[in-house]
C-alpha cells in the first residue's frame, strides 16, 4: 500500500512560494491500477516524480507498506519501476539486448539460465517475444513503450509508475498498452500508476485520480466520474474543472472520499475473492478505508485462496480485462523472489561491453574515429621534410673571417628553420590529439544523460558508470596517441635526447589526449545538453593553440593567468624538453615562451586529468532528470 498524507511540492516563483502539489492525500493499495489525469500543467508528472522520490516533497508524508519513505525505508531500486516519457533504450541495440542489459544492471542472477528465464518472461509478458531480434531504432511508438515497460519489469517491481506511456499512439496501440498495464497490475500485488492525458479507456482502471492545479479534484472509481462532475461524457470533465476554483473541487472530493474509497474497497475485495486480483499471501496490502497505514489484509480472506504460481507469461499479455470475473480461478500467486542488485564490478563490465557494442554498431562514429585516427598522423607527416633537416654546427676553427661570419649566419638561419619546424610539428601533434580528446568525450555523458538518470534510478552505481566511461575513452586515447607517435616517427624520427626522449614524447601525447578527454568528460557530465557540452569543448580546443605560446609568445600577465589551464602548452613544453640538446637549442632560438621541466609538465597534465574525472563524478552523481 502506498499512502500520501498532505503531500506538497513547493517551488519559488518570483520569490513567492508556489504549490505545484497541494495537500495530496491518497491511498493506492497493492495490486491497484490507477490513472492520474488532469489538464496540461496540473501537476501529474510532478506527482509521479514525488512518489518516485525524484522530487523531494516540501511537506507531508509518504508511506510504503506502512513505512515512512523518508524516515524509515525508501523504495529499493528493484521495488519500483519508472517508465518515463522518453525512450530508455539505445537505438543500436536489439530488443533482446536492451532487456538483457537492463536485467544484468538491475538483477543479480546466479546463472545464465536464470538470466535467460527472466528475459524470456518479460518478453512474453509485454508481447515482445516475436520482436526480440529487432533493433530498437526500427520499433514503432507502441513497441518502444512496451520495451520501456519490459526494461522496468526485469526486477519485478511492486510499484510501477508510468508517465504518459500512451501519448502519441494510435487508438489501438493506446488501448493495447492500457490493457497491458491493467494486466500487469493483476499479478504479484503490483500497483500500477499511470499518468495520462487521454480520457479514453478509463474503465480499465481501478481508480482515477483527477488533478486540478496541483490539488485532488477526484479520486475514486471510474464509474463515478461522470456523476461526480455532473457531465454526460468524460471529455467534458476538463472544461467543467475550470468552472470552479481548485480548492472547491478539493473540499468537494474530501466530502465524498470515504464513500468512494468504500466502493473501491468493496470491488477490490471481490476481485481478490474471485482470484482475479493476485496478491502475494504475505503482502501488506492495507485497506483503502482503514485509517491505520500498516493494516494487514483479513486473515480469513487469505485462507480462502490456495497459492499457485501463475505468471503473465502463461496468460498472455492481452487477455481481456472485461473477462476478469469469469476467467480466473480465485487464487493468490506466489510472492516474487527478492531481487538483489548486482555488484559494482558486474555493472561496470555490463556497461563497458554495452558501450563497445554501441560504438561498433554506430557506423558514423566508427568511420569518424578511423578517419581521424588515420588522417591526423598523415597530416602531421606531410611536414616531415622540414623537420628532418640536420642541425648544422659551427666549425671549431671560427676565426672571425668573412667566410666564418657567413657560415655563422647560415647556421643561425638553419637553426631558425629547423627549430620552428620541430616546434610546429610537435604542436601540430599536440593540438590534433587535443581535438581527438574533445571528440572522444564531449557528448559521451550529455548525449545519453536521460538514459543514465533512468539507470541510476534503477540502481546503477555512478562509480561503475564512470569507470566504464574512463576505460572506454582511455582505450581510445591510448590507441590514438600511440598510433600518432609511432606513425609520425616513421617519417620524422623524434630527435631524442640522452634520456628516453621518444618515450617521453609518447607519454606527453597520451597525456594531452587524456587531459582533454577527461576535461571534456567532466564538461559532458556537468552540462545539461549535449549541444552545450559540444560547444564548450570546441571552444576549449580552439583556445589551445593561440594560448599555448607556441605560435606567438603571450604577454606575461596573460600567460600567468591562462597557462595553468592550457593543457597543450604543458604537453608541447614537455616534449620540447625531451629533445636532444642541439634540437632543443634550435627550438629555443625561435620561441620566446618559457619552457618547463619534463616532470612539472607531467604533473600539471596529471592534475588536469584528475580534475576532469572529479568533475565527471560530481556531474554523474548530481540528479539531472530534466
Ligand atoms: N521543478 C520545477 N520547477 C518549476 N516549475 C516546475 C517544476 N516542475 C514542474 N513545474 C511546472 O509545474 C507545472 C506542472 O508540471 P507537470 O509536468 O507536473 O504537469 P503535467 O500535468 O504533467 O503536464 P503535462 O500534461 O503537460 O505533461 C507546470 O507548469 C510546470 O512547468
Amino acid at each position: 500500500m502506498l499512502e500520501l498524507k498532505d503531500v506538497c511540492f513547493t517551488i519559488k516563483k518570483e520569490g513567492e512560494p508556489l504549490n505545484l502539489l497541494d495537500k495530496i492525500s491518497i491511498k493506492v493499495p497493492a495490486g491497484h491500477f490507477m490513472a492520474i489525469v488532469g489538464p496540461s500543467g496540473c501537476g501529474k508528472t510532478t506527482l509521479l516524480k514525488t512518489i518516485a522520490g525524484l522530487n523531494e516533497e516540501s511537506e507531508g508524508d509518504l508511506y510504503w507498506n506502512g513505512k515512512h519513505l523518508v524516515h524509515e525505508a525508501d523504495f529499493e531500486p528493484s521495488e519500483i519501476g519508472y517508465v518515463p516519457q522518453f525512450s530508455i533504450a539505445y537505438d543500436q541495440l536489439t530488443v533482446d539486448e536492451s532487456i538483457e542489459s537492463a536485467t544484468q544492471l538491475r538483477v543479480k542472477t546466479s546463472s545464465a539460465a536464470e538470466l535467460d528465464h527472466r528475459i524470456d518472461s518479460v518478453l512474453l509478458e509485454t508481447g515482445l517475444d516475436q520482436l526480440a531480434d529487432r533493433q530498437v531504432k526500427v520499433l514503432s511508438g507502441g513497441q518502444k513503450r512496451r520495451l520501456g515497460l519490459a526494461m522496468e519489469l526485469v526486477s519485478g517491481p511492486r510499484m510501477l509508475l508510468c508517465d504518459e506511456v500512451t501519448s502519441g499512439l494510435d487508438p489501438r496501440s493506446e488501448r493495447d498498452i492500457v490493457r497491458l498495464l491493467h494486466q500487469l497490475s493483476r499479478t504479484d500485488g503490483r500497483s500500477v500508476i499511470s499518468v495520462t492525458h487521454s480520457l479514453a479507456h478509463l474503465e480499465l482502471y481501478d481508480s482515477i485520480l483527477v488533478l486540478h492545479e496541483g490539488k485532488v479534484a477526484y479520486h475514486g472509481p471510474p464509474q463515478g466520474l461522470n456523476h461526480y462532475f455532473s457531465v454526460d461524457d468524460t471529455e467534458e470533465i476538463y472544461p467543467k474543472l475550470a468552472k470552479q476554483p481548485s480548492d472547491k473541487w478539493q473540499s468537494s472530493w474530501l466530502k465524498h472520499r470515504q464513500a468512494f474509497y468504500q466502493k473501491l474497497e468493496t470491488r477490490r475485495e471481490k476481485l481478490i475473492d474471485d482470484g482475479v486480483l493476485k496478491v502475494p499471501a504475505h503482502a501488506d496490502v492495507g485497506s483503502l478505508t482503514n485509517d491505520t497505514i500498516t493494516s494487514k489484509r483479513d486473515e480469513t480472506k487469505t485462507k480462502k485462496q490456495k497459492p499457485v504460481s501463475r505468471s503473465m507469461a502463461e496468460t498472455g499479455p492481452l487477455s481481456d480485462p472485461d473477462e476478469e470475473t469469469s476467467t480466473d480461478t480465485g487464487i493468490i500467486s506466489e510472492a516474487p523472489e527478492a531481487v538483489e542488485t548486482p555488484s559494482i564490478f558486474k555493472q561496470f563490465s555490463v556497461l563497458l561491453n554495452r558501450r563497445w557494442k554501441i560504438f561498433f554498431r554506430d557506423r558514423g562514429q566508427v568511420i569518424l574515429q578511423v578517419a581521424i585516427l588515420l588522417g591526423f598522423p598523415i597530416l602531421v607527416s606531410l611536414f616531415n621534410e622540414r623537420g628532418n633537416v640536420n642541425v648544422v654546427h659551427l666549425s671549431d676553427s671560427f676565426q672571425g673571417s668573412m667566410a666564418d661570419i657567413q657560415e655563422k649566419s647560415r647556421v643561425f638561419l638553419s637553426d631558425l628553420k629547423i627549430g620552428s619546424a620541430i616546434s610546429g610539428i610537435i604542436m601540430f601533434q599536440v593540438v590534433l590529439l587535443a581535438l581527438m580528446g574533445s571528440n572522444n568525450s564531449a557528448r559521451e555523458i550529455a548525449g545519453e544523460r536521460l538514459i543514465f538518470e533512468k539507470e541510476k534510478f534503477g540502481g546503477v552505481r555512478p562509480l561503475a558508470y564512470l569507470a566504464s566511461k574512463i576505460t572506454f575513452i582511455g582505450t581510445l586515447v591510448l590507441i590514438q596517441s600511440i598510433w600518432m607517435a609511432v606513425f609520425v616517427q616513421q617519417f620524422w624520427p623524434f630527435p631524442e635526447g640522452p634520456h628516453a626522449g621518444f618515450l617521453d614524447h609518447i607519454l606527453f601525447l597520451i597525456l594531452i589526449n587524456a587531459a582533454m578527454s577527461s576535461i571534456c568528460l567532466g564538461i559532458s557530465a556537468l552540462m545539461r545538453t549535449s549541444e552545450q557540452s559540444s560547444l564548450l569543448s570546441i571552444y576549449l580546443v580552439g583556445f589551445q593553440l593561440p594560448l599555448s605560446g607556441a605560435v606567438l609568445a603571450l604577454p606575461d600577465k596573460l600567460a600567468e593567468i591562462t597557462r595553468p589551464f592550457i593543457a597543450s602548452y604543458w604537453s608541447w613544453s614537455g616534449s620540447i624538453e625531451s629533445l636532444g640538446p642541439s634540437h632543443k637549442n634550435a627550438v629555443k632560438a625561435v620561441i620566446e615562451t618559457d619552457l618547463n621541466p619534463v616532470l612539472t609538465c607531467q604533473y600539471v597534465l596529471a592534475i588536469h586529468i584528475i580534475i576532469g574525472i572529479v568533475a565527471a563524478y560530481i556531474g554523474i552523481k548530481r540528479h539531472s532528470w530534466d
